[in-house]
């Protein structure tokens, strides 16, 4: 076990880019939603204090069933998700009080593996906010209308995944202070590096992949498989 935290999951996106029709996060994987397969991850530790969950209004009744059919207990709050993943993220932080770590987790990334989540807590605990990352395989370029402009030095590049982990008070200024800057990030950490604070690197998996276009959800497959195989 290791220091308890709470977790935000954003859940509330459109998942356009699946382009399933639906909430993305409703699709079945081997039968069960990915959502509660993200969510039975923060059940299953029991260093988590709670989970709060950025929803779409229109999918309230619908995850309240999901929650009570799979006994996910420790969601603590249904809180309406905004027009980005920002937004939804900061609608659940004004939420929570107190001063403790908090980890915010894609709920579109089912795969995290539960032991990677105590390092991420440990290093928000002493002060410097904590995020999963992968080194990048691909060479990465910048481009201008079709054109290369850069190729981005690859050895210091990482591919960021979520859980992120940070000290509340430190996440509740960064959003603060993006929103009153009109500024939108991609991921939670770069609000903190707007607040020149620290945000530290935990090697992750390949494996937490973030379920986006439909070739993802054959990875997953591939995934469930392995992990079948290990047990
Ligand atoms: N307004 C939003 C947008 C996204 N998310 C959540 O943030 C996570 C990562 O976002 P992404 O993978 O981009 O999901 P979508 O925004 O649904 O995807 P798309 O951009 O293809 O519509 C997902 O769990 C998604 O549900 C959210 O809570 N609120
Ligand atoms: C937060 C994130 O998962 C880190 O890689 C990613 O930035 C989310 O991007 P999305 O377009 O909101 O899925």
């Amino acid at each position: 076990m290791h220091n308890p935290y709470r977790v935000i999951i954003p859940a509330a996106g459109q998942g356009k880019r699946m382009g399933a029709g639906k909430n993305k996060l409703l699709l079945p994987l081997k039968g069960i939603p990915v959502l509660v397969h993200t969510l039975q991850v923060f059940e299953n530790d029991p260093s988590c204090g709670g989970i709060y969950l950025a929803i779409n209004p229109l999918d309230e009744a619908g995850l309240t069933d999901l929650m009570k059919e799979h006994r996910l207990t420790k969601v603590a709050g249904l809180i309406h998700g905004g027009k980005e993943r920002q937004q939804s993220v900061y609608n659940a932080v004004k939420q929570l009080s107190g001063e403790g770590v908090v980890l915010v987790h894609d709920g579109a990334r089912p795969f995290l593996d539960r032991d990677q989540i105590g390092a991420l807590v440990a290093a928000a605990e002493n002060g410097a906010s904590a995020i999963l990352a992968v080194p990048v395989k691909d060479t990465v370029k910048k481009a201008r209308d079709g054109i290369v402009t850069e190729t981005i030095e690859r050895s210091s590049l990482w591919a960021v995944q979520t859980p992120q982990a940070f000290r509340l008070p430190l996440l509740r200024e960064a959003h603060r202070r993006a929103e009153e800057d009109a500024f939108i990030g991609t991921d939670d950490a770069s609000l903190v590096e707007r607040l020149q604070a620290d945000v530290t690197i935990v090697e992750g998996h390949y494996d937490n992949i973030k379920l986006t276009t439909p070739e993802d959800l054959y990875f997953a497959e591939a995934i469930i498989k392995k992990r079948k195989n290990q047990l």
